[in-house]
């Protein structure tokens, strides 16, 4: 499991006339968990962005355990980022014309990490999402199905860290339920730390820490008392 430390971070953007984003200090207990919240334009997405190293910070730190990520070199950045962090966005960004397990496992064949035990994790996620037919077609799957793939393949290189951008956004709330229970569970059961973008309430009351962020600056952080999970 992964703690945060990040420091000193500036992300400006041409056009705006304020930093999109900016955070003199923020530490992440590694193992803890935690919602980001905030309005639209707050700056959530933009934070998502630049811990899992898909933006580049202007200034600062960005420390995951003892790696400067900021400090690292583009492909390193991004080997690293790909090994250690799990994504779960919105959208789900996964590929039709394969099928489940395909997806699960294609950002591990890509990155040269394959292995018999990675293949038999694949399916072991799968089916510990509530999914039983790994050969299924992406495009024919239902989108809280599609929200399960996508948890499962974030899961696959056992990272120290899951972040989800609005993974229940586009979901009933049934599908957005079963969503925010696999992440729970499986982040609890893997020891990961935890960290979901959300408007949703229910999802936010069942985290241990609440970040609220406005204008992109950090407004609000608590521990929730009364979680229902
Ligand atoms: N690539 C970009 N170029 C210019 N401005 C950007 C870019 N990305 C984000 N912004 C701006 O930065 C601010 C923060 O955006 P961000 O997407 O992080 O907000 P958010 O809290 O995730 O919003 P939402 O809840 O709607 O997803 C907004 O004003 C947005 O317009």
């Amino acid at each position: 499991m992964l703690g945060l430390q990040l420091a000193g971070v500036d992300v400006s953007f041409p056009g705006l006339a304020a930093p999109a984003l900016a955070i003199d200090s923020l530490d992440v207990a590694a193992g803890s968990r935690v919602a980001l919240t905030g309005a639209s334009g707050s700056g959530k997405s933009t934070l998502i962005s630049i811990l899992t190293g898909l933006e580049r910070v202007g200034q600062g730190r960005i420390l995951w355990g003892d790696v400067d990520i900021c400090a690292l070199s583009e492909g390193r950045r991004d080997r690293w980022c790909g090994a250690n962090i799990g994504l779960v966005l919105q959208d789900f960004h996964l590929f039709p014309g394969l099928s489940a397990l395909d997806n699960v496992l294609l950002p591990t064949r890509l990155s040269g990490a394959m292995s018999r035990d990675v293949g038999a994790r694949a399916e072991h996620l799968l089916l510990r999402v509530g999914l039983t037919r790994p050969t299924q077609m992406i495009e024919t799957m239902s989108r809280g199905e599609m929200q399960r793939v996508a948890i499962a393949r974030a899961l696959l290189r056992k990272p120290g860290v899951v972040i989800a951008d609005e993974p229940t956004a586009s979901l009933d709330s049934d599908a957005g339920e079963t969503v925010g229970d696999l992440l729970l569970e499986l982040s609890r059961e893997s020891g990961c730390t935890l960290i979901v973008a959300t408007h949703d309430l229910a999802l936010t009351r069942r985290m241990d820490r609440r970040i609220r962020l406005a204008a992109g600056r950090i407004v609000e952080d608590g521990l929730i008392e009364e979680r229902a999970a």
